[in-house]
Formats: structure tokens, C-alpha cells, sequence
């Protein structure tokens, strides 16, 4: 042991998403269904005693000031009052603008380690409520659930799916989520929907899938292809697109087809994050891995 330790960092998919309204503040009020996947980033962490945060790797284009793994540790640091640092270390397989979470993900399993590794003993509620001042997406990766989800997207309610497989497509265009909810075209006032309405399978739209298609070829062409095999979704803000199959095998049957200018891969739908078995794990006094 060189004092580094893994941490997952999940990937989520979208399974629904309505616009339902808009705050004071711009913020629009949504409601979505959260589905965690067993794939994603791994965070390495390493305490260190002088106080100083490091990030070991930086993501192409992504200034320090910008980085989630460093604002999350840089947040908690300064709440909790903590004298202690950290080395930071990321494995980036999350495609990033694909609208799986990847940055979110990656702070909320920052703020939810670094929580375990400097004993700041802070709770979950108090986690997810730093975390959403990093982003929307923040607090379902810190409660580690799959889950409905109102308002900017923390007001959730766990939910236990079917298991499922997925089919996830990689269109390779980065879709930034800051302007598509400005788009003008975007319906941002549709009639709320209710969980059974959800579970029942009677909504399963994506409120951006029509602006993103229109405004990103790309992204059109991987759901078109996707959509071959059956109802292709967009997940989020874009540029990933999604299909469930029942089992692995089938997933993996129409990933193997995917063509060379795409990239597709196959992913479980979880229930529980496996960020939450890695903290009963270093809870236990081993060392965490994914
Ligand atoms: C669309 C969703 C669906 O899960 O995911 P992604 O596609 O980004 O993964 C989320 O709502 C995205 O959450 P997240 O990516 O954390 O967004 P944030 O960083 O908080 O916000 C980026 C920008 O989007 C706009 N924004 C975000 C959330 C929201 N409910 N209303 C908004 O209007 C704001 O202009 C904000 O400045
Ligand atoms: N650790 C990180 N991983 C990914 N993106 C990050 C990270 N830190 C900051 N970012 C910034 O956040 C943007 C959106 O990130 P990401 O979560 O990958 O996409 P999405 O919001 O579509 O799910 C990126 O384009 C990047 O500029």
C-alpha cells in the first residue's frame, strides 16, 4: 500500500426528462429519472498531511478553477475545516459533454472519499447540499441511488428498476448543457408527470432529444442508427445516446455492430452506487477498488 486508494465514480443515464417550469433565478424546475450504471471514472486519492490539494492528471481543456475533482476537494475543505490535503488522480472513461454525469459524478465521489479519508464526518444530507452548489446533477452521485428526481434535480425519491442492461453510444461531439436550456425552441413548460406514469412506461421522452437532434447531426445520425434496434434515447443534454435491452447479452449483440464512426460500449442499470459499497469498504478498514 502506497497510501492511494480507488473510488468509483458512476456514469448516469437519463431515462426520462421533462422541463416543467423555470425559477426566478433561470434555473429550470425538471423532473427525470436517474439511472445509475456498474461503468464509469475512477477517482485515486491519496491524503496528504501539508494541506495542499493536487491534481495529478488535468483533463485536456479543463483549467484548474474549472476542474469538479478540485472544486469538490477545495469545498469540502474550507466547510469542514479540515488541515489536511490530497493527491488527486482521475481514470477518465466517461465521455465528457455526453450527458452521463461524468463531472458530477466525479466531484460528488470526491466530496463522499475525501468525507471518508479526513474523517470530517460530514452526513449524507449535508454532502448532497455541497455538492449542489457544484452542480444539479451533483446530489443523486452523493446519495448514490437511482432515483426520481424534481426541481433542479434534487428533490429525489430512490427508485428500484428492473434490471436492465444498456447500449451506450458515443456520437463524439460534446453537447454543452448551459445554452441548450436557453434554447428558445425547447419546451420548458410541459404538464408535470407522476412516478407511476414513469414505471407504468407511458413517459420515457426527452425534452432536449428535439433541439439537440436538430442542432447536432451527429448526435441524429447515432440515434437513427441506435434506433434500429429499438426506441434509442438521448441521455441528459446530449451527445450520448442510450437503448435497454433486457439482458447483457443482447446489449452487447447490437454494440458489436456499431459502426467505426461511433463508439458503443454496454453498461447494468444499478440501483445502488458502487460509491456506497466502496465507503462500507474503507469503513471496514480495507482499501476500496473498481
Ligand atoms: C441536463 C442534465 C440532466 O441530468 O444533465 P447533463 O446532460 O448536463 O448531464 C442536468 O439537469 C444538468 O445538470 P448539471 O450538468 O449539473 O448542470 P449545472 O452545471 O448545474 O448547470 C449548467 C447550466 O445549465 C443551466 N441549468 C442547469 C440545470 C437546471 N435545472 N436548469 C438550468 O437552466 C444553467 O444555465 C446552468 O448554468
Ligand atoms: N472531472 C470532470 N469531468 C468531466 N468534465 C469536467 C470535469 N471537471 C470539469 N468539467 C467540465 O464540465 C463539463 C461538462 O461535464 P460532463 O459532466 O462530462 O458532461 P455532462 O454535463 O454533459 O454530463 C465538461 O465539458 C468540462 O468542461
Amino acid at each position: 500500500m502506497n497510501g492511494w486508494s480507488a473510488w468509483p465514480a458512476p456514469a448516469k443515464l437519463n431515462l426520462f426528462l421533462r422541463i416543467v417550469g423555470r425559477r426566478a433565478d433561470g434555473y429550470h424546475e425538471l423532473q427525470t429519472v436517474f439511472r445509475l450504471l456498474d461503468w464509469g471514472d475512477t477517482l485515486r486519492l491519496r491524503v496528504r498531511a501539508d494541506g495542499r490539494i493536487e491534481r495529478h492528471d488535468a483533463l485536456p481543456g479543463v483549467p484548474a478553477e474549472a476542474d469538479l475533482c478540485l472544486r469538490a476537494a477545495h469545498l469540502l475543505k474550507e466547510v469542514a475545516g479540515s488541515a489536511r490535503g490530497a493527491d488527486i488522480a482521475l481514470d477518465k472513461r466517461i465521455p465528457m459533454g455526453g450527458g452521463l454525469g461524468g463531472g458530477s459524478s466525479d466531484a460528488a465521489t470526491v466530496l463522499v472519499a475525501l468525507n471518508e479519508l479526513w474523517g470530517t464526518g460530514l452526513g449524507e444530507d449535508a454532502l448532497a447540499a455541497l455538492g449542489l452548489r457544484l452542480g444539479a446533477d451533483v446530489p443523486v452521485f452523493v446519495r448514490g441511488r437511482s432515483a426520481w428526481a424534481e426541481g433542479v434535480g434534487e428533490r429525489l425519491t430512490p427508485l428500484e428498476l428492473p434490471p436492465r442492461a444498456y447500449v451506450v453510444l458515443d456520437p463524439g461531439v460534446q453537447v454543452p448543457t448551459g445554452p441548450l436550456f436557453q434554447a428558445p425552441e425547447l419546451t420548458r413548460n410541459a404538464a408535470p408527470a407522476t412516478i407511476s406514469r414513469f414505471l407504468s412506461g407511458a413517459a420515457t421522452e426527452n425534452a432536449f432529444e428535439p433541439v439537440v437532434r436538430a442542432r447536432y447531426p451527429r448526435v441524429a445520425a447515432a440515434l437513427d442508427w441506435l434506433g434500429g434496434f429499438g426506441p434509442a434515447r438521448l441521455s441528459g443534454s446530449g451527445g450520448c445516446v442510450f437503448l435497454e435491452t433486457g439482458t447483457r447479452a443482447e446489449a452487447e449483440a447490437v454494440a458489436r455492430r456499431c459502426p467505426a464512426e461511433f463508439a458503443a460500449w454496454v453498461a447494468g442499470g444499478v440501483d445502488v452506487s458502487p460509491l456506497i459499497a466502496a465507503v462500507a469498504t474503507f469503513r471496514a478498514g480495507a482499501s476500496p477498488s473498481w
